[in-house]
């Protein structure tokens, strides 16, 4: 992506600009589109959210996961603190929520490819409970790469190392008019 100094560039997805050719208003999709329409690999550091109000990433939603990640050698990282907002058992993280840590993590893998992609299929192995407020080590890989599939696998892990779940997903690379179908959404 264009933040290939690790700035922590924030895609222009939820603020109505000016288009510079016609100075009609753009609208939040079309400014989302435009972000991500020619991701590039990025350099080491902290990457972009894939807006700031992504449920994964994003630091302007309340009930999301404001997931901080960077690039890291062969892929990437975050250490994330699950809070009472996901809640499943008492004290303990809702397991949809881990995954959809996995997936958001695995969605920015797409600044490391420079692709566009979206999760297919995605499986997530619970081997220890995750518990609230306390830090967990993220990481998540690019396996293969087999035409327009991109197979890849995460952890989390605790402070000493042991893993407490692992996931591997298949992401379809797609075209930026993918996200054309999301003009349907009609939200206040
Ligand atoms: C910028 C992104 C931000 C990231 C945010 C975090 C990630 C997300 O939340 S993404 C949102 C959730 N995902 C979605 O909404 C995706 C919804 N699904 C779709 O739109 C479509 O099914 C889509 C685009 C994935 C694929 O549709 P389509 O293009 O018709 O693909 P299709 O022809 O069925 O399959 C494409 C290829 O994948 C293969 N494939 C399909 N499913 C699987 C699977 N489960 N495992 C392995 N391969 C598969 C097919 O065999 C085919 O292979 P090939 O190209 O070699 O023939």
């Amino acid at each position: 992506m264009s933040d290939a100094q690790g700035q922590g560039r924030q895609p222009e997805a939820v603020k109505t600009v000016d288009d510079d050719t016609d100075r009609q208003p753009m609208s939040t999709l079309d400014a989302w589109v435009r972000s991500m329409a020619h991701p590039e690999p990025a350099s080491l550091g902290r990457l972009p959210a894939h807006s700031p109000t992504c449920a994964g990433c994003g630091s302007e939603n309340p009930a999301g996961l404001a997931l901080v990640v960077d690039a890291t050698e062969d892929g990437v990282r975050a250490v994330h603190r699950f809070d009472r907002r996901q809640e499943g058992a008492p004290g303990i993280a809702h397991g949809g929520l881990v995954a959809a840590a996995f997936d958001d993590l695995f969605g920015f893998l797409l600044y490391r490819v420079g692709e566009l992609a979206v999760t297919r299929s995605l499986t997530v192995e619970y081997l220890r409970p995750v518990l609230l407020g306390t830090d967990y080590e993220f990481t998540a890989k690019v396996r293969t790469r087999e035409g327009r599939r991109l197979h890849v696998d995460a952890s989390a892990v605790e402070t000493d190392g042991r893993r407490v779940a692992t996931a591997d997903a298949t992401f379809i690379i797609v075209d930026v008019d993918h996200f054309e179908q999301g003009r349907a959404t009609t939200l206040p």
